[in-house]
């Protein structure tokens, strides 16, 4: 089974993860970009905003992609991997070509595999806003709210179109409140 945790920066996926490794031992972790040796590489320049060329910074996340892919899923299919982030970041983030047009890349990459299960948590404005404030933020958060908001439009309007196993959470609400939503959603309550 495959699981993923998706959100702009600073939704709270790395805060849940740390719960979701408590509550899945069994279960293997993982992450886009960074998942792999490769991965390692392709993300120091994807987020060193090493790429002047946006489609440039597109295809170093699609062979991110493409390497997680191999090594990671299709290696653990009989096992529960949940991993921080997807092929949904990958198609909200590059949002210089058209939604179809990014799914089709994307499923390049992905040998067509797609996750059993998405979990996306969803910001406000306002707490997106904050949650910024409070960190030295990335070339991509350095972007600002208005774009990340529109990625996450892009990320809700992406896992429709897809038709995968969805559940979008208020990533406002307390943490634990959010934990016992993954944990009953994970487990088909
Ligand atoms: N439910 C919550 N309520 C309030 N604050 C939260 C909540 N969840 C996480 N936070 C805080 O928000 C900040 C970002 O959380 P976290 O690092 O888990 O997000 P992230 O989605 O992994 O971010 P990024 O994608 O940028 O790595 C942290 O300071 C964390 O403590
Ligand atoms: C997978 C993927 C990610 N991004 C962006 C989103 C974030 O700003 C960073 C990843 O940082 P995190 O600490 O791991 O959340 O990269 C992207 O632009 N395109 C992608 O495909």
């Amino acid at each position: 089974m495959y699981v993923v945790i998706e959100g702009i920066d600073t939704a709270g996926k790395s805060t849940q993860l740390e719960l979701l490794k408590k509550n899945f031992p069994n279960a293997i972790f993982t992450k886009e970009p960074g998942g792999t040796l490769l991965g390692t590489k392709l993300r120091a320049m994807a987020l060193g905003g090493e790429a002047k060329s946006q489609l440039a910074e597109m295809f170093l996340f699609l062979a991110d992609r493409a390497e997680h892919i191999e090594e990671i899923i299709k290696n653990n299919k009989d096992k529960i991997v949940i991993s921080d982030r997807s092929m949904i970041s990958g198609i909200a983030y590059a949002n210089q070509l058209n939604l179809n047009k990014l799914i089709e890349l994307n499923l390049i990459a992905t040998q067509n595999i797609l996750p059993d299960y998405v979990i996306l948590l969803e910001l406000t404005p306002s707490e997106l806003k904050f949650r910024l404030s409070q960190k030295e933020n990335d070339s991509i958060e350095l972007r600002g709210i208005e774009y990340l908001i529109n990625i996450q439009n892009r990320m809700k309007e992406t896992i429709q179109k897809i038709g995968i196993n969805y559940i979008f959470i208020d990533a406002s609400l307390k943490i634990e409140e959010i934990e016992k939503k993954i944990e009953d959603f994970i487990n088909g309550k």
